[in-house]
């Protein structure tokens, strides 16, 4: 299993002051919450954790050595990232886009196996889309396009997920599924990292929260010392009333 650590990290978000060194430790097991406004610079933050994008300063650690220095496909095979956005380049199928997850695993002259296969309908399976493996992506709906991103992932079988908007797109039966999985990969020994507009199911499904504050301030820690009404309401520049249902804090914006 594997642990990502930041060592006084500033992301690079053009314009703005560095803003609070980010020293967080995401360990095995645990599920951490990106939260904070349009622009405060949560996919920035994804994607320099990926190894994509270049921090400021400081650096990101993986299994305590610096991202920077390991070798491109030893990274692919552990650390896995949903994208907020994806560009179809060239036109594939679901099975085909699905199977990507695999490559990490094979050498550049092998062609993908029947193991590579089974494990990719498995994922496709748990996402609800193995009925759509032969249709074209650019032929399905957002929602749909968004599960088979997150079967892509499933079917690299990284030990970090790194989740931009997981949910995105998707109706409520498959934003409860896509966070259970989230947790269950967490179950299993995966650190988990989704950034997320619903705080609601952040207050569900993370166990740690990182608040990212528009000028670059920030804040971390477990979600039961997060998740408090007036931290939050700054977050957003917004009202919010709260009462606890089903075990956990809801929060809903006051008019
Ligand atoms: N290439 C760029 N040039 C200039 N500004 C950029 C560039 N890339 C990102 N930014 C700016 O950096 C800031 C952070 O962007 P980022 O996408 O990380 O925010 P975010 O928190 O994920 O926002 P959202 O909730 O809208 O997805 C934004 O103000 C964005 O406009």
């Amino acid at each position: 299993m594997s642990r990502l650590d930041t060592q006084e990290l500033i992301i690079d978000v053009p314009g703005r002051a560095s803003g609070r060194a980010l020293n967080l430790c995401m360990a095995p097991g645990q599920r951490w919450g990106v939260l904070g406004p349009n622009g405060a610079g949560k996919t920035t933050l994804l994607h320099t954790l990926a190894g994509l994008k270049a921090p400021r300063s400081g650096e990101v650690h993986l299994d305590g050595e610096p991202l920077a220095r390991l070798n491109r496909r030893r990274v692919a095979q552990q650390l896995g990232l949903v994208f907020q956005e994806r560009q179809d380049g060239f036109p594939a199928t679901v099975r085909e886009t699905a199977l990507i997850g695999r490559h990490p695993y094979l050498s550049p002259w092998r062609m993908e196996g029947g193991d590579d296969l089974c494990i990719t309908h498995a994922a496709l399976a748990r996402m609800d889309v193995a009925h759509l493996a032969d249709r074209l992506v650019s032929t399905l709906s957002g929602g749909e396009r968004q599960r088979v991103a997150i079967a892509t992932v499933l079917t690299q079988s990284p030990t970090i997920w790194l989740a931009d908007e997981p949910t995105n797109h998707l109706d409520l039966h498959h934003q409860t599924a896509v966070m259970e999985l989230l947790a269950e990969q967490a179950a299993a020994g995966s650190a988990v990292v989704m950034c997320l507009h619903d705080l609601n199911l952040a207050a569900r499904w993370c166990d740690h929260l990182l608040l990212l504050y528009p000028d670059g301030e920030a804040c971390w820690g477990p979600c039961s010392q997060m998740l408090e009404l007036s931290a939050l309401e700054r977050l957003y520049d917004q009202r919010l009333a709260t009462a606890d249902i089903d075990g956990a804090p809801v929060f809903v914006p006051v008019r």
